[in-house]
């Protein structure tokens, strides 16, 4: 499904699948719009919207119905199917990224990890192999990896964003300070835990509730 939607709606919608998801376990059919607003703390309005991008989904006085709208979301989010992801630099970050591996509750899961420490190179951590980082680019263009996390140091971060493009990467979790420079068609998401942190303690100090 090709579509345009806003940014702030597409990151909502994985945590609308995770609690609709949450309600089919638990064989519940129907939601009203204010328990899954309160659920999902979103207000009912901007759900309504987020939802609306797909055509109405909502009834007038019935609230959701759980399995359609799921139906509807696992074709959108792609949950149909396992993306295998590969992540570069085992050191701190990366280990904890590896034992925590996405897919105990996402469609998303590490299948390669690389690394430079021949201590590593050839070994099977967390059920993951580890490759040699040299072999990035022909690895992930034999197993069709397009979706690469880094945890390397900032200094090679360029480096290693180029041979994974040049391995068909679509997709980069930068985790590094490095603002990498990609082609259009490579998307570059870059995560800092320092920023949220800071953003968190922003909103408590100028927000009261
Ligand atoms: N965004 C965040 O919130 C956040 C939080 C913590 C760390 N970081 C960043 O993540 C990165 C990793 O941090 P860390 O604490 O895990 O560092 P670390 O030094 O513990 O780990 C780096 C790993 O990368 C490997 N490595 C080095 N050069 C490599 C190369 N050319 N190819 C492949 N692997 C290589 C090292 O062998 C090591 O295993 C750093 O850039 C750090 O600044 C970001």
């Amino acid at each position: 499904m090709d579509m345009k939607i806003p940014r702030a709606t597409a990151k909502r919608l994985p945590m609308y699948y995770r609690y609709l998801s949450g309600l089919h376990g638990a064989k519940v059919k129907r939601i009203s719009s204010s328990t899954f607003a309160d659920a999902v703390q979103v207000d009912s309005a901007t759900i309504r919207r987020d939802l609306s991008y797909f055509g109405a989904l909502g009834k007038r006085g019935y609230g959701y119905d759980v399995d359609d709208l799921l139906d509807f979301f696992k074709k959108i989010l792609n949950q149909d199917h396992l993306t295998n992801a590969a992540l570069v630099g085992l050191g701190n970050l990366g280990q904890a990224l590896l034992h925590f591996n996405f897919h105990k509750d996402s469609n998303v899961r590490i299948s390669a990890a690389f690394d430079i420490h021949d201590n590593m190179i050839n070994t099977v951590q967390s059920g993951v192999p580890v490759y040699d980082v040299n072999d990035l680019e022909k690895q992930l263009s034999e197993q069709q990896i397009e979706v690469v996390i880094l945890t390397v140091p900032t200094g090679v971060a360029q480096k290693i964003c180029d041979q994974a493009i040049a391995g068909g990467a679509k997709g980069i979790m930068n985790f590094t300070s490095k603002r990498l420079s990609a082609p259009k068609n490579v998307r570059v998401q870059n995560v800092d835990l320092t920023n949220e942190l800071q953003t968190l303690i922003y909103f408590i100090e100028h927000y009261d509730n």
